[in-house]
């Protein structure tokens, strides 16, 4: 039988449960979202006909603060999996130590189908919808799949229209003219590259010229490169869906040539100075840094055994299964789990949410130096306690997260 979502997500942190003994009526509560909602909604489309949608909020967990949570459009999305990435979401904001809890939505529906007006609309209606769950001291929306900072502003309008006047806290990733942060774009991109730095330096890495392999080269996964070749890495390999290339020579490949030519010619196939290589031999070739920025368990108990990274880091959710988690950890390959790496978007998500509410602007230069702070910080909390206890750092981020959570409701209490 297939496990869903929700039930991995549970049994991730029935794992964490069982080490911190944690009372049953404390999994409890944790184990389940605290509130969900499902909505269908009637939106008019341009040739005058009438179309229902679904759409999706929960709320994990609101402990720690008001829910944060993207919204998503897609047309398989379910309200399982928004249970599970809820949950996931509660333990990021957690793990960084930012205010906030965990929320996800989604509405099901293909983009690709509708005009602008129509995904106007769409949002507009959703919103309103789930008005009762959201504000800024409720729950906060951020960009997901298929959404970006245009849905973000119609998101905040909509919301502040019914408020009579602007909040702009409702919603961050929202472009700067309305409110939005510097660098919101490369947040979470940006943060992965912080938490590599902290890794490079626990195992004595330099990373001037450390050779990194990128499975994957899309928009964020590209950022990655960027970043990190400013570090001083090497980029010797990197792949989109159909192929993988890797370097001719040991000085690697260019990375803006590489993004050029990514882009220009939406893959990467026939890069000058490479090779083509099979999705299964890049995994596996000698390097320093992997970073996996594709999808979900590309490495398992078949292929982990021949990983040769020093480092593998996660941007996608969930790049590694269980089995192939306990044979990097046998081998000492250091994993840099997602819920740790790739929450820079949620911190600087949180970082806007603060300007909003002050109307208080920083510039790029300070988002990027409060980002590189609480990365790192997040970073080596996590390398501690996964020091202490002799676990992964996985291990160690769900204990710190869960552990984290579970403080603040003992200290609050059960309502009345
Ligand atoms: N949780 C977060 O905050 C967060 C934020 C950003 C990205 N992510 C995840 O990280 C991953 C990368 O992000 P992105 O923004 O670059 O995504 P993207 O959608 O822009 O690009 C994905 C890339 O993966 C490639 N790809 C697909 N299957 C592949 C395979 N088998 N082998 C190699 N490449 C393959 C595609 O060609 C594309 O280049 C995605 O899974 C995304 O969901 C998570």
């Amino acid at each position: 039988m297939i496990e869903t979502t929700m039930a991995t997500a549970q049994r991730q942190f029935d794992i964490a449960a069982e080490l911190l003994a944690l009372e049953p009526e404390v999994r409890d509560m944790l184990r389940e979202p605290r509130r969900e909602l499902i909505v269908h909604f009637p939106v008019k489309l341009d040739n005058g006909r009438v179309r229902t949608l679904t759409g999706y909020r929960v709320h994990h967990n609101i402990t720690r603060g008001p829910a944060l949570g993207g919204l998503r459009l897609q047309s398989s999305a379910t309200l399982d999996e928004m249970q599970a990435l809820a949950m996931w979401m509660t333990w990021s904001c957690a793990i960084v130590q930012i205010p906030y809890g965990g929320a996800k939505g989604a509405i099901v529906c293909d983009h690709r189908e509708l005009t602008s007006g129509e995904l106007e609309r769409i949002i507009r209606r959703y919103v309103t919808e789930i008005t009762p769950l959201i504000g800024a001291e409720r729950d906060v929306i951020m960009p997901d799949l298929n959404t970006n900072e245009q849905t973000m502003a119609w998101i905040m309008d909509t919301y502040s229209m019914h408020h009579g006047y602007t909040m702009p806290s409702v919603a961050t990733g929202k472009p700067v003219q309305v409110g939005g942060s510097q660098g919101h774009g490369q947040g979470t991109a940006r943060g992965l590259c912080y938490t590599v730095r902290q890794a490079a330096s626990k195992i004595g890495l330099d990373l001037a010229g450390a050779r990194v392999v990128m499975q994957g080269s899309g928009s964020t996964g590209r950022l990655v490169l960027q970043f990190l070749a400013e570090m001083g890495c090497r980029v010797i390999a990197a792949s989109d869906d159909n192929t993988g290339v890797v370097a001719e020579t040991d000085a690697g490949i260019d990375v803006n040539t590489l993004i050029e030519h990514r882009v220009n010619t939406d893959g990467v196939a026939n890069l000058a100075g490479t090779k083509p290589i099979s999705h299964n031999e890049l995994l596996e070739l000698p390097c320093d840094i992997l970073v996996l920025a594709a999808g979900q368990n590309d490495i398992s108990g078949a292929n982990a055994g021949r990983i040769q990274a020093k480092i593998v880091v996660e941007l996608a959710n969930g790049p590694i299964t269980p089995t192939g988690d306990s044979i990097l950890a046998n081998k000492q390959i250091m994993v840099v789990p997602d819920i740790l790496a790739n929450a820079g978007g949620i911190v600087v998500s949180y970082f806007e949410w603060v300007q909003g509410l002050q109307e208080f602007f920083w510039t790029e230069r300070e988002v990027h130096g409060e980002l590189a702070t609480t990365m790192e910080r997040a970073f080596n909390e996590v390398f501690t306690v996964a020091q202490e206890r002799f676990v992964p750092l996985r291990t160690a981020a769900y204990l710190l997260a869960v552990d984290r959570v579970v403080r603040a409701m003992a200290m609050r209490g059960i309502y009345p």
